[in-house]
This record gives C-alpha cells, sequence and structure tokens, in this order.
C-alpha cells in the first residue's frame, strides 16, 4: 500500500532548483509524486492538480516565483509500495498458497467458450502458485447470475481459504446485460463480505466476444488466472492477520 503523507507544507527558495520536501521536521526527498497545489503568499498564482514528478514543481519555482518564497500545500504518495510507510507493522499477501489450503472455483457455463479458457487459466495459475488440482474443487452453474448463490454457499463452508468466481457476460441486444452484470458483482461481493471468505470476481463483463477472447488468455491476458492469483494472495494475507489475531474469525 502506498504511503500517503497530507498536510506536507513544502518551503522552496525561488533560485533553488532543488526543492526539498519538509514533511513535519523529517525532510522527504527523493521519488515522490505529488499533488501539488502552488500558492503564492498572497494569492495563487498557478495551481498544479494530479500527480506531478517534483521536478516539475521546481521547474515552476523560478518562473513564476522569482525572489519570493513559495508555500506549497501537497499531499505527496511515495511510489515505493514498501519502503517509505512509516506504520506499526505493515502486511502483504503472498503469491505462493500456504500448504495444504483448499480453494474452490464457481465457473458459469453460459458463454462455456470463454469460461472454460478462463477455468484453464485459473488452474493453471493455482499449480504455479502452490495449489495442486487434487486441493482445487469446482462447481458449474447455468450462468453467472447463479455464481453468488453457490460461491456463497460453498465460502460458508469454512473448507476453501478463497473462492474464485469465473462467469463471461457478453452484451447482447437487450438490457438484460446490466442486469445479469450487477446481479453477478453485488452478489459475489456479498458472498465475500457476508462470509469473510475472499471471494473474487473473475467475470468478464465485455460488449462483444472479441473483448472476451483477448482477456482468456489472449492479447490482454487471462483474467482466470489472474483471478486465482488474487485468491491466493488475499487467503494468504487474511491467514497472516488472522495468526495475529488482527483480522476476526468469522
Ligand atoms: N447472457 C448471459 C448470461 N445469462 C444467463 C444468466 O446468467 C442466468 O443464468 C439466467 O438469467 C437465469 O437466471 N449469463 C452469463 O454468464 N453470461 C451472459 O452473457
Ligand atoms: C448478457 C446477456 O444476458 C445477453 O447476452 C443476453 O442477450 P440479449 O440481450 O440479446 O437477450
Amino acid at each position: 500500500m502506498a504511503c500517503l503523507q497530507s498536510n506536507v507544507s513544502v518551503l522552496a527558495g525561488s533560485s533553488g532548483r532543488r526543492t526539498q520536501l519538509i514533511a513535519g521536521r523529517q525532510a522527504v526527498t527523493g521519488p515522490v509524486v505529488c499533488n501539488l497545489q502552488q500558492r503564492q503568499q498572497l494569492s495563487p498564482t498557478a495551481v498544479v492538480h494530479g500527480a506531478a514528478p517534483i521536478s516539475a514543481f521546481a521547474s515552476l519555482v523560478p518562473r513564476r516565483q522569482t525572489g519570493s518564497r513559495c508555500l506549497l500545500l501537497a499531499a505527496i504518495r511515495t511510489t515505493s509500495t514498501r519502503s517509505a510507510c512509516v506504520a506499526r507493522a505493515v502486511y502483504h499477501g503472498s503469491v505462493m498458497a500456504e500448504p495444504g489450503t483448499k480453494y474452490a472455483v464457481v465457473v458459469a457455463k453460459f458463454n462455456s467458450l470463454i469460461t472454460k479458457g478462463l477455468l484453464e487459466g485459473a488452474m493453471e495459475t493455482f499449480e504455479s502458485h502452490g495449489v495442486s488440482k487434487e486441493s482445487v474443487d469446482v462447481a458449474w452453474v447455468p450462468g453467472s447470475f447463479e455464481l453468488p448463490v453457490v460461491a456463497k454457499s460453498m465460502a460458508k463452508s469454512g473448507k476453501y481459504a478463497a473462492v474464485v468466481c469465473i462467469g463471461a457476460i457478453i452484451r447482447g441486444a437487450t438490457t438484460h446485460y446490466d442486469a445479469v452484470v450487477s446481479a453477478a458483482t453485488s452478489g459475489v461481493l456479498g458472498a465475500s463480505t457476508d462470509t469473510g471468505v475472499p471471494v473474487i470476481f473473475g467475470v468478464l463483463t465485455t460488449d462483444d466476444l472479441e473483448q472476451a477472447l483477448d482477456r482468456t488468455g489472449g492479447k490482454v491476458g487471462n483474467k482466470g488466472g489472474e483471478a486465482a492469483l488474487t485468491a491466493i494472495e488475499t487467503a494468504t494475507l487474511l491467514s497472516k492477520l488472522s495468526s495475529e489475531g488482527k483480522a476476526a474469525s468469522w
């Protein structure tokens, strides 16, 4: 998780090309990006919104603020995911599953040309990240609308570290697409938050078959494999937190 420091005031000399961000009393330098709001002492002269490398700020200061100091109110987000965050404890999941853990996959038969490919991607990823085929249960449902009820049931069994939902919802001629997408999305989310077991949304929602094929081992990768990896990372994170009494056991 990126470490966000806010309410940082940055004082920069008008002549200096180097700008040192003063976060509290600790100087923060190096690879940071800033959401900058640059103000003159009396009124804003230039407002730079959006992420900008700190060098962009330096180029702003001499041109606009020659001879005067520039007060920067900035919320600074480090680009590192691990190093700069000062916290009591930081937790990350693992990309390798804990030995012996079981996973479930609930897959829709509708558009099975696609969902079979997504399932293959998921199984390959499980295999290469410490989950043997023998440790994965696969349940086939008619369509994506039916994913949540089966996924929630399997999650509630307590037998699985995580449940992956796989489907392919492809827009047709009516608004039925929207209904199925909405139901599957909220249903899968609810299965996760209602049970405390990670239920992963590996459901394609596309405008046409080509987009779906691109995400089933095509030029955009295999979303089934990505969902399996997400399952492992989320499950191992929860396991670590639980082992330290920092995650509720449901
Ligand atoms: N059109 C798609 C469906 N439709 C079927 C529904 O999921 C559901 O099975 C039916 O409404 C009965 O409850 N399902 C998909 O997975 N993908 C689609 O494109
Ligand atoms: C996602 C769907 O439900 C959709 O494929 C059904 O097609 P149609 O809207 O033409 O009935």
